[in-house]
């Protein structure tokens, strides 16, 4: 048995092949071991290579020619076997592993399916059942759960590669029939239909009109049906079709604007490479509502000891019976032991004095938090970064009442904190590079996607939601129904309309926080326009009128009770909407799926151009990132921006011109980064921030 080393990089492919045939050739070879280089075996294809045309040896014969061999190969996996890397692994006879291998078919989460013959194998060796879960998913398994599966043969503590090489020494010479998985027949429960049926509708519900989980189940129903070599000639069709859609380019985007905002540089130069995160090991949350307790779960999770302050007693009372109770919960899911004793319970902002950051969480007025933020700067040791999760208030103004305004940023979470991947860390003038580093650092220890956005009202995301929403209020001014407007974007792929979504987090946030704003409440007079810019009052007097939603079983729908989640159309809403357009002589007009997607969205991605021309966000893939990690945007739509390079922004900009010169839709004046970019020839999303960069220097933006 001799060992050769496979080269990394794009040569992996040619050096497999090459390395398979010395060995085959090799008469003092008898049999043969694949293992990566620098303890990992394969994650699979370079994504990047997808964008042009493949070279070298294609995967799929390279692998049936391991599987013909007639000497054994095992594959030794440390570190990651992932998508095209497992599915090499399934073309060898033994799969051996290090414990702390991961494995998985994550090509779905990339718009694909498993195309080198894993659609084909996997379920020939695991079971029908289990390979729909692994590959509708793309879920990776611990080498412990693959065992358990039947995907490896053993794994070991110690060194995969020596055991696999003793592993294949010991049945050399033995029969391999039974371990060419392409000859095997696919193990099937006796209801397959109805499985592969439920699995459908199931994933056609989880990730609506998202291609690549619909065509898995097809390749794995092909796979349960038909011979191998058919199934392999549906995998090759179904392969593709994904390949050339634009959803597996959107995915493939959304992979790496995840991997982007990592690397994230603020105005001033500052960047992750060039600025130093304080490692954090005690912390405090200020305000145990909502908010405050998925933010102490997502700290305690990560074994940061933390200190829960909440000065109302009821309030504490309540969240120190539930807080651990969803911390064990959430490490339950997570497959993690639930950290030991690491949150304090406090009625006492002084008991904060010995952290070394803060997280204060409380209600969203700003009065408020000037009063904790002036508090905390008294009671904490100088050096302590002090954070808000404001989900739009003014940074800047909170640091000015601190002592070290360098050290105050925004950590702007998203409910349920403890669940929602998305983090907004704000930076305000005067925020230190060292404070966002560590804020930064802390987003990712705690599984976030941080993604560093400049200081104004409402942030990124929240900025961006202002005109979508406004949007969707003046449609049901001119004629739309809630229920029309939310099956309009439903149907583009958002797990919920604007208007069911709205029901859930609660009308009354928003009128909160236009009262402050001094939109609306006592002494504003009940017009359509405010502020000299054109306002839809409905969402007041839903509220007015007690209906905030799902918590009081009445909103935009009606629900079985307070509470109550499913949602009814309600024939009180089209009588108050009826009334409403009466009294402001308004006439009801029929307003098409289009127009509703083009208001909402367009507006929505117009102020994403304005965020990138006022330098709010560095790029579009951090605008994408937020709102495929924070607001549900389909991910297989890559962001609202990729989005917008997708349909062409000379037809955004076109459409944007003609929905603002319509008399009663103002607000849709196209952003001049927009003008100047459709002008420039439309360049791909890839180039805007270099696009931008030079604007920027010339002075044009
Ligand atoms: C016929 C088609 C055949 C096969 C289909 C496929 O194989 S599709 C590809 C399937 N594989 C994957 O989806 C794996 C994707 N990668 C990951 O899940 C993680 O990167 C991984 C391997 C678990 C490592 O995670 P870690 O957190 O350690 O690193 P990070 O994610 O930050 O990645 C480091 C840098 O590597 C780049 N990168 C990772 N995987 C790929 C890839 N498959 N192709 C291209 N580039 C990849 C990633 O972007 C990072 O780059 P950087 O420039 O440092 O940001």
């Amino acid at each position: 048995c001799t060992r050769y080393v496979l080269v990394k990089n794009t040569s992996v492919r040619q050096g497999i092949v090459d390395a398979v045939q010395r060995a085959l050739k090799d008469p003092k070879v008898t049999s043969v071991v694949i293992c990566g280089q620098n303890g990992k075996f394969c994650g699979g294809a370079d994504i990047r290579e997808f964008a042009g045309p493949m070279s070298g040896p294609p995967l799929v014969p390279m692998i049936h020619a391991i599987e013909a061999v007639d000497k054994p190969v095992a594959a030794a996996i440390e570190g990651v076997a992932l998508g095209g890397g497992l599915e090499l692994a399934l073309g060898c006879h033994y799969r051996i592993a290090h414990s702390k291998a991961v494995l998985g078919l994550p090509e779905v989460t990339l718009g694909l399916l498993p195309g080198a013959g894993g659609s084909q194998r996997l379920p020939r060796l695991i079971g029908l059942t289990a390979a729909l879960d692994l590959i509708t998913t793309g879920r990776h398994v611990s080498a412990a759960e693959a065992l358990k599966l039947g995907i490896l043969d053993q794994v070991t503590d110690n060194n995969a590669v020596d055991l696999a090489v003793e592993f294949v020494r010991s049945v050399a010479g033995q029969p391999l029939d039974s371990r060419r998985l392409s000859t095997l027949p696919c193990p099937c429960p006796p209801d397959v239909d109805s499985l592969l049926d439920k699995v459908m509708s199931k994933v056609r519900q989880r990730s609506r009109g998202a291609l690549a989980p619909v065509a898995c189940v097809q390749a794995l129903r092909a796979a349960a049906s038909l011979p191998y070599a058919q199934g392999m000639e549906k995998e090759r069709e179904l392969m593709a079709t994904l390949f050339n859609s634009g959803q597996a380019r959107a995915l493939q985007y959304a992979f790496f604007s995840q991997r982007v905002v990592g690397k994230w540089s603020l105005p001033s130069g500052a960047s992750w490479d060039n600025s130093t995160a304080r490692t954090i090991s005690k912390a405090a949350v200020i305000g145990l509502g909502t908010m405050g307790r998925g933010i102490v779960v997502a700290l305690a999770l990560t074994g940061i000891s933390v200190v829960a302050v909440e000065t109302q007693e009821k309030q504490l009372a309540e969240a120190s019976r539930v807080v651990p109770a969803m911390l064990q919960r959430e490490a339950g899911r997570r497959r993690l032991a639930t950290p030991p004793g690491v949150i304090s319970f406090s009625s006492n902002l002084q008991d904060v004095s010995e952290v070394e950051l803060v997280i204060e969480a409380v209600f969203e007025d700003m009065s408020l938090k000037l009063q904790v933020f002036k508090h905390l700067a008294s009671v904490c040791r100088p050096g302590t970064l002090l954070c808000s999760n404001t989900s739009g208030l003014d940074i800047d103004q909170l640091a000015a009442v601190t002592q070290s305004p360098g050290l105050v940023v925004g950590m702007h979470f998203f409910a349920p904190a403890h669940v929602m991947k998305l983090l907004e860390v704000v930076y305000g003038p005067r925020s230190s590079p060292e404070a966002v580093a560590t804020a930064m650092q802390l987003g990712k220890r705690m599984g976030k996607v941080g993604v560093a956005v400049g200081n104004c009202p409402g942030f990124v995301g929240n900025r961006m939601l202002k005109p979508y929403l406004e949007q969707a209020n003046f449609l049901l001014e001119e004629g739309a129904t809630p229920q029309q407007v939310d099956e309009a974007l439903e149907e583009f792929g958002f797990p919920m309309g604007v208007f069911r979504m709205s029901d859930l987090s609660g009308l009354d946030v928003g009128w909160r926080i236009r009262k402050e704003a001094g939109l609306t409440g006592p002494g504003v007079e009940s017009t359509r326009t405010r502020q000299g810019r054109r306002y839809s009052p409905l969402p007041d007097q839903m509220c007015e009128a007690g209906r905030l939603g799902q918590k009081t079983g009445k909103g935009w729908y009606q629900y079985d009770g307070p509470g109550g989640r499913v949602a009814r159309s309600d024939p009180w809403v089209d009588i108050f909407l009826e009334t409403y357009r009466a009294e402001h002589g308004l006439v009801a007009r029929s307003i098409t799926p289009e127009e509703i997607l083009e208001r909402c969205l367009y507006a929505l991605i117009n102020e994403g151009f304005n965020i990138l021309q006022d330098a709010v966000a560095a790029g579009p893939e951090d605008i994408d990132a937020i709102y495929v990690f924070g607001y549900g945007w389909p991910r297989h739509r890559g962001g609202p921006m990729f989005h917008a390079g997708q349909v062409g922004l000379g037809r955004i900009l076109e459409r944007l011109n003609h929905h603002h010169s319509h008399p009663d839709v103002p607000h849709l004046k196209p952003s001049t980064l927009l003008r100047r970019l459709v002008a420039a020839g439309s360049p791909p999303v890839q180039k805007w921030r270099e696009f931008i960069n030079k604007e920027r220097v010339h002075s044009q933006l």
